[in-house]
């Protein structure tokens, strides 16, 4: 694989407190890989070191050929982030949000112009373009910062639980709009997400995280028939590899009949 994103046994503690435990994984050009995990699990510590945001302690991380600490500027360039918290301005226009990312990034005269139409358009933002932020839809909101995040066309979009607070309908628009990135420009894509509906729908590869470490990686088929059970769900995946039915006592199979009593009686 020529990947895009490599990590090699990256490492980061906060005091005593080791997040992230040695992790490695790659992805390739075009992919969309999926870091889940429970809360705690260290997935925005990791891509806060991807994004060069937080300096890793140990390992390295390699993107688009650049050390994300070394070469901290060649990977600002080649990366576009989506993060958890707000990241656009709601007394501004949807085109003056962009415009000022844009001015940021050094775009210039009609070029500048052209990348902030051409964003808005595949963003569906177009007729919104001229009205305030504030009265824009949660959907809208994310699809206009996932613009902004991808306005220099970079190889490689991070996104943090992107369709967190979402309706299903406006988590499928954001959905679309990261299968189209990665068809119209061959961006490969990494999220964090606790949403399992959208790792098995959205990824092509998931990796699993547990208490700092990388419990498995592959696709959400290849898991599932890691578990030797064709009726297997994401959820049933992320509970076994999370080891969560070891605290709970009991093997997989005896939780996962529980788990579906449990819901059948609601
Ligand atoms: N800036 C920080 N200072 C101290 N500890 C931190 C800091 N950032 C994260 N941690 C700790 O590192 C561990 C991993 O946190 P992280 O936010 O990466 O997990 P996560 O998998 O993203 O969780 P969540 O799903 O809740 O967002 C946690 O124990 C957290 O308390």
């Amino acid at each position: 694989m020529d990947a895009v994103v490599v990590v090699e046994q990256l490492k980061k503690s906060f005091g005593e407190n080791a997040a992230v435990k040695g992790v490695s994984f790659a992805v390739a050009p075009g992919e969309v890989f999926g870091l889940l995990g429970p809360n705690g699990a260290g997935k925005t510590t990791i891509v806060r070191m991807l994004t060069t945001i937080l300096p890793p302690d140990g390992g390295r991380a390699v993107i688009c050929g650049f050390d994300v600490y070394r070469q901290a500027s060649r990977v600002r360039q080649c990366i576009g982030y989506v993060p958890q918290a707000l990241s656009v301005d709601g007394a501004l226009t949807g085109y003056e949000n962009l415009l000022i990312f844009a001015k940021l990034l050094g775009l210039k005269g009609v070029e500048r112009k052209r990348r902030i139409v051409e964003t808005l358009r595949f963003m569906q933002l177009e007729e919104a373009a001229g009205r305030l932020v504030r009265d824009y839809s949660g959907g809208m909101v994310r699809r206009l910062e996932i613009g902004q995040a991808i306005l220099h066309r970079p190889r490689v979009l991070f996104l943090d639980e992107p369709t967190v607070g979402l309706d299903p309908v406006a988590r499928r628009g954001v959905w679309e709009k990261l299968a189209e990135l990665r068809r119209a420009y061959r961006m490969a894509v990494l999220l964090t997400t606790h949403y399992m509906e959208e790792a098995d729908l959205v990824c092509h590869r998931v990796g699993i995280l547990n208490r700092g470490e990388m419990a498995v990686t592959g696709t959400p088929a290849e898991l599932k028939e890691k578990m030797g059970d064709p009726g297997a769900t994401m959820d049933d995946v992320f509970t076994y590899f999370t080891g969560n039915q070891l605290d709970r006592g009991g093997n997989y199979r005896e939780l996962r009949q529980v788990r579906r009593t449990s819901r059948r009686l609601g």
